[in-house]
Parts: C-alpha cells; sequence; structure tokens
C-alpha cells in the first residue's frame, strides 16, 4: 500500500470558493483559516506578490500545528488582478467595486494565483503561480453601478466574480478558468503530485 495516499491536506484558507474548488479534486481535506499579514513592499511584480502571500498563508498554519497533526500537505493560496501594472485587491465598500469595474471593462487584465504547498512534516516548500488574461466587455455606468450594488464583488480580487454574475461582463478567458476563481487545480494537482498526494 503507498503510504503517500495517506497523507493529509489543509486547505491554509477563508475563502468558500477555494474549499469548493479544492473538493472536486474528491480527496480528504481539512479547512483551517489562515490569518497572515498581507501586506507587500511596494515595486514587487505580481507573481512576487502571490507567491509571497500564499507561502505565508501556508506557514502561519504550518507553524501553528501540533507535531501529532503534522502529517499532512498545507496549502495555501492568493489572487490578485493587475491592470496595466496596477494591482487591484479586493474593494474596500461600494463605491471602490465601482472604480475598480471602471477601469477593467472594455479591455483586458491579467488575473494571477499563487499557490504554495508546505510539508508539514518536513516543513519542504513548493511555490508556483498561474496567471490569465480575463477580457471584459465594455460597460455603461448604470451597468457599472447596477453590478456594484449586487455586492457580489465585495470580496473578490477586482471586485467582480467570474462564477457568478460576473460572467455576463466577461467575454473570454486565455488560461486556466480555476485560476481565476482563486485556485489553479491543474497546478495543484501537480504540486500534490511532488508531496506524494495523486489525484488520479
Ligand atoms: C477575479 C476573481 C477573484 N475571486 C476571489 C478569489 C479569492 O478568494 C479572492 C481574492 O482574495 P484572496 O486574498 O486571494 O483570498 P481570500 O481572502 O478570499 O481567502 P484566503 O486568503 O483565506 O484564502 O477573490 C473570485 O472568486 N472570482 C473572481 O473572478
Amino acid at each position: 500500500m503507498e503510504t503517500a495516499q495517506l497523507r493529509r491536506i489543509i486547505l491554509a484558507s477563508t475563502s468558500p470558493r477555494r474549499r469548493e474548488l479544492i473538493s472536486s479534486l474528491q480527496i480528504p481535506f481539512q479547512v483551517v483559516p489562515s490569518h497572515a499579514d498581507e501586506s507587500t513592499p511596494p515595486g514587487w511584480a505580481p507573481e512576487q506578490i502571490v507567491m509571497e502571500l500564499a507561502g505565508r498563508k501556508a506557514d502561519v498554519v504550518y507553524h501553528s500545528l501540533e507535531s501529532s497533526e503534522r502529517d499532512a500537505v498545507i496549502v495555501g493560496s492568493d489572487t490578485i488582478v493587475v491592470r496595466d501594472g496596477v494591482v487591484l485587491g479586493k474593494p474596500q465598500d461600494e463605491a471602490e467595486a465601482a472604480e475598480m469595474l471602471r477601469s477593467l471593462q472594455g479591455r483586458s487584465h491579467t488575473v494571477f494565483t499563487g499557490v504554495a504547498c508546505v510539508d508539514g512534516l518536513t516543513g519542504r516548500r513548493m511555490v508556483d503561480y498561474r496567471s490569465t488574461l480575463v477580457t471584459m466587455k465594455t460597460l455603461t455606468e448604470a451597468e457599472i453601478q447596477a453590478y456594484a450594488r449586487s455586492g457580489e464583488g465585495l470580496d473578490k480580487a477586482g471586485a467582480y466574480a467570474i462564477q457568478g454574475l460576473g460572467a455576463t461582463i466577461v467575454t473570454g478567458i486565455e488560461g486556466c478558468y480555476f485560476n481565476v476563481v482563486g485556485l489553479p487545480l491543474s497546478l495543484l494537482v501537480d504540486m500534490l503530485a511532488d508531496f506524494g498526494i495523486r489525484v488520479l
């Protein structure tokens, strides 16, 4: 019997989207919310930001584990939206959500998600990222206001949710869809395989 299959996965996240996405792997996992500091110095490249924050989220949970809980691989993840080199995180309120949508509509932007896996037993880490190009249709001011008012984008990077009503304002994507929703599953599966966890 492969001992590898006995390893647990801990998702270091408060995000219901990530929980839902990881559940599609059909392997058992546990969720432990991670409250890592999410500030980064100015001037960092998008991929550097998301890999650092994904790593921090996984590390916080790794360091909180009792020694008896260590037979696990801890997964952390972070998503940002980047338009013309400007990093957009989550909007503070409806007004900022509308402002973000105004800057994203009628053009393309890139969504970056970092993924970190930490071996709870050895502390070995692996961090990587994916980027996806998203094109949004041209929106009227009334449509921007209506979407912002829906509240759907308030806890999402870039103030929209491609998996929700936001699907109606996205005209196309290039790259991994799941990366936009917050967890690039094909990347995660490759990383987990490196830690001895096989999905297929
Ligand atoms: C662009 C986009 C982002 N998002 C989400 C993914 C992330 O959950 C969120 C970006 O915030 P993150 O800080 O990456 O994650 P989080 O705070 O939701 O969860 P945690 O740090 O505890 O893991 O935006 C969507 O759900 N749909 C989208 O279309």
